[in-house]
């Protein structure tokens, strides 16, 4: 049931299985944006916060630890509880989810439903990951080994709170490592749960650890500290380079970065008109825009572009705004106000710069950070809104002729995430899905993200897979082990 006084129990930081203080004693307010007004406040880790977690997590790796005692398959039950436990809080983490983010109940429950098949989708994995044998010349025997890279250090956004945790935690457990994650400083609190719900599950000391903070000092900690082996990320470029930056001055770690987009979508004249209007539509305002693979470039073919502005801008004039909690909402408020104010920004921009408003184009109410579906045509590539990331609820639609030219246009980016096309001529679709430089391409359709398939970026939208088989890959050593036998065999 969705209920916007729901009891928060965790506040503090997580570390070794135990809730903890800061050992600075700061904490610091989450807000809810719908209402501008702190739900709560948390302890705020630092650095030395960090080390205490990478301390417990390093632990939890030694050779000799419960963790590594584990047989896989027993990795993958504790993965199958902890999918079991979010089933049964369900509402609980919308709830959170909903306070703290804006995102809709219903939108939030969606989030946790996929969250929890991405987890068993995992615990699958747990005791199917093997290396193989290598037909290596002479009289030797070679095999390889895949090993959990060891302790591992998470920074994840605001957008998909629950989720981007998910993507995190649930390979890297399946793999065998131990964590220790930063939430965003917006969104601490269904990490917080999720943590709860992890020792519920049986996780042994140490293996997951969570530290709310800041980026700047819980963030560049993690980044920097010589024991974590494997960062993950997932934010902005500007954020992914310091963190690349980071892992090469410190201790060489790994690093897979999942960074923003500007991916377009590309509508031909022969598609279904209302169909490829919701598609789009769904592809720009779903999560308020907030979502690193938005449709933020809707193409259109010249022959149906003038009745598909019409008809988009009618659906986002429809589109209903207001608090996550109330029923039929289908968008709420931006996560904050540097948010929302970056929104109104480029609003304002593209129309200085010609653009053609025609939906919205201003805050929604008086109060909380809410924006008007907003939709703009006329738009040419070398606006500000066709090239960067807006991150908000603005559809930018742009006029084109001829495959050939559309394809050069859509490649005219340093994002690389994802790409769609709607027609119904498959040598269309096919030459456009080969042609376009991105990571996830979606044909009649779009977001179809599941656990099961590579999630990633192009160009400077990242590097590294997460979700598949590619998604554990993330989290292993390769060990090729050489022994010599008294003949050939
Ligand atoms: N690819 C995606 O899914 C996302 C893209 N974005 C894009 O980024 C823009 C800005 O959003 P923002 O939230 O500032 O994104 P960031 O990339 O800055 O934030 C993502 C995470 O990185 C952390 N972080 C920030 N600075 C550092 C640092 N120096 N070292 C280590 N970690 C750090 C943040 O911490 P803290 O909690 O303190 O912010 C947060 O946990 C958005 O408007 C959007 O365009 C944003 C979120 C997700
Ligand atoms: C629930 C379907 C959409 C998932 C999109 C994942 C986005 C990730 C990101 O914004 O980083």
């Amino acid at each position: 049931m969705a209920n916007p006084k729901q009891e928060i129990k965790y506040t503090k930081l997580f570390i070794n299985n135990e809730f903890v203080d800061a050992k600075s004693g700061k904490t610091f307010a989450t807000l809810n944006p719908a209402t501008e007004q702190p739900i709560v406040s948390v302890a705020e880790g630092d650095k030395d916060d960090v080390e205490a977690a990478v301390r417990a997590a390093k632990a939890a790796f030694a050779r000799s630890a419960p963790w590594r005692q584990m047989d896989a398959s027993g990795r993958g039950r504790l993965l199958n509880r902890l999918a079991d436990l979010m089933q049964r809080d369900i509402d609980t983490l919308a709830n959170l989810e909903s306070l703290d983010n804006g995102k809709t109940f219903g939108d939030s429950q969606f989030d946790i439903t996929c969250a929890i098949d991405t987890f068993r989708y995992y615990a699958g994995w747990a005791d199917k990951i093997h290396g193989s044998t290598v037909p290596s010349d002479g009289p030797v025997l070679t095999y390889i080994r895949k090993e959990p890279v060891g302790v591992v250090g998470q920074i994840i956004p605001w957008n998909y709170p629950i989720l981007m945790l998910t993507w995190k935690w649930a390979p890297a457990l399946a793999a065998g490592c131990t964590l220790v994650l930063k939430p965003a400083e917006q969104t601490p609190l269904s990490a917080l749960h999720m943590a709860a719900l992890s020792k519920e599950a049986g996780f042994p000391d140490g293996v997951i650890n969570v530290v709310n903070g800041f980026g700047p000092t819980v963030g560049a900690a993690i980044v920097a500290h010589p024991d974590i082996r494997k960062v993950a990320f997932t934010g902005s470029v500007e954020t992914g380079r310091i963190i690349l930056s980071g892992a090469s001055t410190s201790n060489l770690k790994k690093v897979s970065l999942e960074l923003g987009g500007k991916s377009p979508l590309v509508i031909f004249n022969d598609a279904d008109l209302d169909e490829a209007v919701e598609i789009a539509h769904n592809a720009i305002f779903a999560n308020h825009g907030q979502n690193c693979c938005a449709g933020s470039r809707t193409f259109v073919q010249e022959g149906i572009y003038d009745a598909f502005v019409a008809k988009a801008a009618e659906m986002a004039r429809q589109r209903k705004v207001g608090d996550a909690f109330q029923d039929g909402v289908q968008q709420g408020p931006q996560v904050d106000e540097e948010q929302f104010k970056k929104i109104l920004g480029y609003i304002e921009s593209a129309q200085a710069e010609g653009a053609q408003l025609q939906a919205g184009g201003k805050r929604a109410g008086t109060v909380g950070y809410f924006v008007e579906p907003t939709v703009f045509s006329n738009v040419t590539d070398g606006m500000k809104i066709a090239r960067e990331e807006i991150f908000g609820p603005v559809q930018s639609i742009l006029k084109f002729s001829t495959l050939d030219e559309v394809i050069e246009r859509a490649n005219s980016t340093e994002y690389g995430l994802a790409a769609g096309v709607v027609t119904k001529d498959i040598n269309t679709a096919i030459t456009f899905t080969n042609a376009v430089e991105a990571g996830s391409v979606w044909v009649n359709c779009y977001d179809y993200v599941v656990p099961t398939t590579p999630f990633g970026g192009y160009k400077q939208s990242g590097s590294g897979r997460e979700l598949g088989y590619s998604g554990i890959e993330l989290y292993l050593e390769t060990k090729s082990v050489t022994i010599k036998l008294p003949a050939k065999v």
